[in-house]
């Protein structure tokens, strides 16, 4: 069995929701283990409602899906962080806690998501904070940092345990082109590790320049660059 194809993200028939509108209808589409996959479509076009659905922020009303080997049909709210614990999820706020340094930052969520041993967390933080190059910020203020080494220690926190995949809204969003590039190279980084991404971008230079598959929310569809002809222009 070739376990490398094995999708992270399986969804079937689905229907996205915001309350009682529906946003995208009949959404079909699957993410594999290795991919790096962006996410388009015109503000309003639904990639953040899409995205809040994959990590059970919003529900699931119609249709099948699976993330992570969770399904969102039959998650309970007790069963949502468990969920949470095997994504990683970055938006484009940043959303540190500016009173608390970075490593306090990151290990608020180290408690939150169950990790106990100080050792053990220190050493995980360690690790992470090295995986983004900011090895020598743990002591710092989120002030401290500019804004892209400020995403960097989002990542860093995303990556803490281990998830395989990556569910990132804008995070490219608020940085300067040079420095967005840069946290743009650190997502290929994790992905060559074998994390997938599923990024929603309104980037324009970075759908340029990386030809990886697209997702696009367009009149209410979720067309595939796998199976339809995407017309990037449009999207913004
Ligand atoms: N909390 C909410 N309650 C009700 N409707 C909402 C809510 N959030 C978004 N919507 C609506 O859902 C639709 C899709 O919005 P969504 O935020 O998913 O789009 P988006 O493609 O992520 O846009 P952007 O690129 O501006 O972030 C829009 O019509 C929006 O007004």
């Amino acid at each position: 069995m070739d376990f490398s194809s094995e999708p992270v993200i399986r969804v079937k028939d689905a229907c996205i929701f915001q309350g009682f509108n529906a946003i995208l209808q009949n959404v079909n589409f699957s993410i594999a283990k290795d991919e790096f996959v962006f996410l388009i479509g015109r503000t309003g076009s639904g990639k953040s409602s899409l995205l809040k659905t994959l990590y059970a922020d919003l529900d699931l009303k119609m249709g099948e899906a699976e993330i992570v080997g969770f399904n969102l049909q039959k998650i309970k709210k007790n069963e949502v962080p468990y969920l949470r614990r095997k994504l990683g999820i970055v938006f484009q706020d940043f959303q540190l806690f500016p009173d608390r340094s970075i490593a306090e930052n990151i290990f608020f969520v180290m408690k939150a998501t169950g990790w106990k041993d100080k050792m053990k967390m220190k050493s995980r933080m360690a690790e992470v904070l090295m995986q983004v190059n900011l090895g020598d910020s743990a002591t710092k203020m989120p002030h401290q940092l500019s804004g892209g080494e400020q995403q960097r220690v989002v990542i860093a926190r995303a990556l803490i345990n281990q998830p395989s995949i990556l569910l990132a809204d804008e995070p490219t969003g608020n940085l300067d082109p040079e420095v967005a590039d840069g946290v743009f190279k650190l997502f290929q980084e994790i992905n060559s590790q074998g994390t997938a991404i599923l990024m929603a971008t309104h980037n324009h230079d970075l759908l340029r320049k990386y030809p990886y598959r697209v997702l696009k929310c367009e009149k209410g569809q979720l067309l595939d660059s796998k199976t339809s002809d995407i017309t990037i222009n449009t999207s913004f």
